[in-house]
């Protein structure tokens, strides 16, 4: 399977002795919905940024699609949809002048009105994009991202300022895009969304990779000891007992009345059914409690979530809410070279209209 984003070894120091990223390696797969998760300040907008060729690393390598973004940032871009983090628009501008700067950018042959439409917002593609609310700037820029079919989408916290409603739509969008055979790498902090989409997620703290798998094999492997209830249509013999026991993987066997309670490695499951069933007793029901998300996240990142879960539910909740967000980044990539990083203000590298390269943080 090849790559499409391949970063080995990279690291980020920022002016202030502020270390960003350590020594991060990760490949995403071509044609994966990767999920890039980790709380705030873990140094996920860094790791994209860095992609894109907006900060430049201190060490290390990244190539997108085999392209160095350093020296190919040009071709790259052609190829690459892009929602940034801290995002504006041109407030003068229409919506469908933003998509139609995005397709005449990419010199894409796209029908602007049907990408409008697929983000919710044709109704109100002619008014001016500064009295957009933030959910629909957000849809906005996804549309620009989406122009040309690109071969892969970096999309920076896509959900985040979106209603539930839209929160669905874009875990839509992304199922489409990935359906097409793009990549999709997205970050974001709302686990249930990554869970709901993703193929494979990076759980990034403190700048450091701490777990690359599924969600599924990360459970598994946090839940070294799953309960397992299983409901018989009899009180369990203590033979019954015992031969759960005997079953590799089990740790506790506990009986109430006709339910035992197995104590287990998840993957041990199906043994310990047919343990009982070999024992002549019916299993009715069973159940395994699984590891919450909350519980999955604070396991690797060893974070109190309180502010990561109040932040989402406050963003399923509000839509439109105003954002907080520092940076400057503008629709077409575009940020306030006065914040630039002083490590990237030497590299003046090629540009183009759409998504010039030059940005702070
Ligand atoms: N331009 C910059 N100058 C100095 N420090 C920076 C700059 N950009 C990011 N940092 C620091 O790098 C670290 C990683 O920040 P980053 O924005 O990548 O995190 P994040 O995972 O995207 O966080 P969030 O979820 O809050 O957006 C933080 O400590 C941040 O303060």
């Amino acid at each position: 399977m090849s790559s499409a984003i391949s970063i080995a070894g990279l690291t980020k120091r920022f002016p202030g002795d502020v270390l960003a990223l350590e020594d991060v390696d990760l490949e995403v797969h071509e044609g994966e919905i990767f999920g890039f998760l980790g709380p705030n300040g873990a140094g996920k907008s860094t790791t994209i940024n860095v992609l894109l060729d907006f900060v430049r690393p201190t060490s290390g390598t990244v190539s997108v699609l085999g392209m160095n973004p350093q020296k190919e940032g040009v071709a790259l871009r052609q190829r690459v949809g892009v929602l940034p983090d801290g995002f504006h628009v041109y407030d003068r501008l229409t919506g469908r002048q933003h998509v139609q700067f995005a397709v005449d950018s990419k010199r894409v042959e796209e029908d602007v009105d049907a990408l409008l439409e697929r983000v919710d917002i044709l109704d109100a593609a002619d008014r001016k994009a500064g009295g957009y609310s933030k959910g629909m700037k957000q849809r906005l820029v996804l549309a620009m991202a989406l122009v040309g079919d690109p071969d892969i989408l970096i999309l920076d916290e896509p959900t985040t300022g979106l209603d539930p409603n839209g929160a669905r739509e874009i875990r839509q969008i992304i199922r489409e895009e990935a359906a097409r055979g793009a990549t999709v790498f997205f970050s974001s902090h709302i686990l249930e969304q990554v869970e709901a989409v993703c193929d494979r997620v990076c759980i990034l703290d403190e700048g450091r990779v701490v777990a690359i798998d599924t969600i599924e094999n990360l459970r598994d492997s946090v839940d070294a000891d799953a309960r397992m209830t299983v409901e018989l249509d009899a009180v369990p013999t203590p033979e019954v007992i015992t031969a759960v026991e005997a079953v590799t993987g089990v740790t506790a066997v506990t009986a109430s009345d006709s339910t035992l309670t197995v104590a287990c490695d998840p993957g041990v499951k199906t043994r310990v059914l047919d343990a009982i069933e070999a024992q002549g007793v019916e299993v009715r029901d069973f159940a395994t409690e699984r590891t919450s998300l909350e519980d999955l996240f604070m396991t690797y990142t060893n974070h109190a979530t309180d502010d990561e879960l109040t932040a989402a539910e406050t963003d399923r909740a509000a839509a439109d809410a105003p954002t907080t967000d520092a940076t400057t980044t503008d629709a077409t990539g575009r940020t306030d070279a006065s914040t630039q990083d002083a490590t990237d203000s030497e590299d003046a590298t090629e540009t183009d209209a759409a998504e010039p390269s030059e940005v702070s943080r």
